[in-house]
């Protein structure tokens, strides 16, 4: 079944690189179903209004319901016999990681992701939805945004690229970053030497034994420096396969 995603935004245009490079490709060749929609589309006033002042007064303003109910009314509809899963970006949502990806691209077959822009979206709608269906608040990480459509075009690259022909090389995939838990390991290319800088022996030698060995130091050596709460989780999952195997 093909990975459908729809995006509802008032800003369609930010999911624009959504066309671009491999993604853009992956949905001309139909591995990739990807839907924007405008929000103002399902208001009704002369202004296209999406948003009004916070009961409970406060600054800003808070998106309204009433548009959101219609969107997703009409767009969770759209593939009868089919449950999308709804995701909300927001700073206060679980956090998005290589592993939430990864079940992502593997257990879901239609994202509906729903930017909020403003000071965020009604509750209403959240209550309202997730009593209907799935449904994710998803944080990129504790910085603050102004509304999810960046957050959402990173999901979306995530979890698209580990859709299987998205990436045509998909043995790369396997050595980077965060994929069995630890950091990607240097890479080097021609020219042997760069102002003075060598290229590693070890990856000249032609001894892929020696080398995939060095590989795997490396990216232990790098997680263990630079993420050493990755490197925990590492060594507990290896304790763990280590008993069970
Ligand atoms: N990881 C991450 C996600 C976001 C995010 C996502 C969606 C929205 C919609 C409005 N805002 C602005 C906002 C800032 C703070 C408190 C409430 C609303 C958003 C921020 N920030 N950081």
């Amino acid at each position: 079944m093909t990975l459908r995603i729809d995006v509802v935004t008032i800003f369609p245009d930010y999911l624009a690189p959504l066309d671009l490079s491999l993604i853009g490709k992956a949905r001309r060749d139909g591995l990739l179903d990807v839907h924007v929609h405008d929000l103002r589309d399902w208001t009704h006033d002369r202004h296209r209004t999406v948003d009004d002042t916070p009961y409970g007064g406060g600054a800003g303003m808070v998106m309204r319901p009433e548009p959101w109910g219609e969107a997703l009314d009409e767009i969770c509809a759209s593939e009868p016999g089919r449950t999308p899963h709804l995701i909300v970006p927001g700073p206060g949502g679980d956090r998005f990681t290589q592993a939430v990806a990864e079940r992502l691209a593997t257990e879901e077959d239609w994202l509906v992701f729903l930017c909020g822009r403003y000071e965020g979206i009604d509750e209403r709608v959240y209550e309202e939805y997730a009593a209907r269906y799935p449904l994710s608040v998803l944080s990129l990480g504790d910085y603050v945004l102004n509304g999810g459509e960046v957050a959402v075009l990173a999901m979306t690259e995530a979890v698209a690229r580990l859709v299987p022909g998205v990436i045509g090389n998909r043995e790369s995939l396997v050595e980077e970053s965060h994929t069995g838990g630890l950091l990607e390991y240097p890479v080097y290319t021609k020219p042997p030497v760069w102002r003075e800088h060598a290229v590693p022996e070890i990856l000249l030698s032609g001894d892929h034994g020696r080398i995939a060995r060095w590989r795997h130091e490396q990216r232990l050596e790098r997680t263990a420096r630079r993420r050493p709460d990755l490197m925990r989780d590492y060594q507990q999952q290896q304790d763990g396969q280590g008993w069970d195997a």
